[in-house]
């Protein structure tokens, strides 16, 4: 061994002893941080960093390394400082609540699950509109719900919903929806009189109901309520109309799998909030706004995306209450505020209307477009 890797040997070892002792170190910063936050103080003591140099120099043999133990003290410190700002807002980190229609199992839990971090607290609504009530009055931080299904359209309602509540798109989940047909274990097709499922899953499984006319369709809350419902009731005239995890959630059998009348069966999410967030990395624009009641007025309106070549992905109308035969317009389209070409088109939509409301920009979905 040359005299150079004898050295290199002894400050491997000697590092290892500093990392056990900063370890240490820092752990023991994290414990006063629970301290600090336990008592209300703040995290920077510094007369307690004053002595804990001045007892570092104090143990330095040699004092030509003063100002060098200095720096490394003041540095140590500083990390330490850091250490403990992150764990006490960890600590004081709520957790995120999300709502959604539905039960366990259902397509908007999954849905939510997917798009947000585990951790999160996922809270169950019956209807569409009590996870709006629950964003409005603060017992959830946000909410997810479907808008669209690229077999049978528009969720017209959940539309209507977002006009009527004003709160903000912040981002979206396209999920790929594959319906089943499911029972209590040991029932057969030849057993079913009844079937429960949402109007959507009814909607888009129409092509085999069709060739059960005899059933009687139960529409209900959801697609994994009614499954919960099929398997409380242990009826094998009963079926439900929901996916593979609410069969296995609900211990029920897959009677017939996958069907839904199109293969590529997908339902856009839509993420809510009441507060829009920043700009970062945005790809899609969402926007409300009515017209007037006269020839040419949304051709303007589309005319901004021509010229300003900014690519539409949808656009939905939905009718104003109390304004029989006239409509509210809803526009999706590919872009970020960050972006000059996409002002000035906002801008020719908001000049051109009686209303106007940006409802969101935020990340696309890959699968949503
Ligand atoms: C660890 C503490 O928090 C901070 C960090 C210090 C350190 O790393 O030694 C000292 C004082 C505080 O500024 C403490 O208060 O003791």
């Amino acid at each position: 061994m040359s005299r150079v890797d004898q050295l290199r040997f002894i400050i491997d070892d000697i590092d290892k002893n500093i990392v056990r002792l900063f370890e240490k170190r820092m752990e023991t910063a994290e414990k006063i941080a629970q301290y600090k936050l336990e008592n209300n103080l703040g995290i920077l003591n510094t007369s307690r960093e004053e002595e804990v140099i001045e007892s570092a120099l104090n143990e330095l043999y040699n004092k030509d390394y003063r100002d060098e133990l200095e720096e490394f003290i003041k540095k140590l410190m500083e990390i330490s400082r850091r250490v403990q700002q992150k764990r006490i807002l960890g600590m004081g980190k709520k957790r995120i609540k999300i709502g959604f229609q539905g039960v366990e199992g259902s397509f908007g839990h999954q849905a939510a699950i997917e798009y947000f971090d585990k951790d999160a607290e996922f809270m169950e609504y019956m209807s569409f509109e009590d996870v709006f009530k629950g964003l409005l009055n603060g017992e959830t931080d946000y909410g997810v719900l479907p808008i669209e299904n690229s077999s049978t359209g528009s969720i017209s309602s959940v539309y209507d919903l977002i006009g009527e509540y004003g709160f903000y798109i912040v981002g979206e989940k396209c999920l790929r929806i594959k319906q089943n047909l499911i029972g209590v274990k040991g029932a057969s097709i030849k057993d079913i009189k009844e079937i429960y499922s949402h109007t959507q899953g009814f909607e888009q499984s129409s092509s085999f109901l069709k060739k059960h006319q005899e059933w009687k369709l139960i529409p209900y809350h959801n697609t994994a309520y009614s499954a919960k419902t099929v398997a409380l009731s242990n009826d094998f005239t009963k079926a439900a109309i929901a996916s593979e995890k609410a069969a296995r959630l609900y211990n029920l059998d897959i009677i017939e799998k996958d069907i839904n009348d199109n293969e590529h069966n997908y339902t856009r999410f839509v993420i809510i909030s009441r507060k829009a967030l920043e700009y970062i990395d945005t790809s899609k624009i969402s926007v409300m706004f009515s017209i007037k009641h006269r020839a040419g007025e949304l051709y303007k309106v589309l005319e901004g995306f021509h010229l300003n070549n900014v690519n539409m992905l949808k656009i939905e109308s939905r009718p104003i209450k109390n304004r029989p035969w006239e409509y509210m317009f809803y526009i999706d389209f590919e872009g970020s505020l960050n972006d000059i070409d996409i002002v000035k088109s906002i801008e020719k939509i908001k000049n051109s209307s009686t209303y106007f409301k940006l409802l969101g920009n935020y990340t696309a979905d890959k699968n949503a477009s």
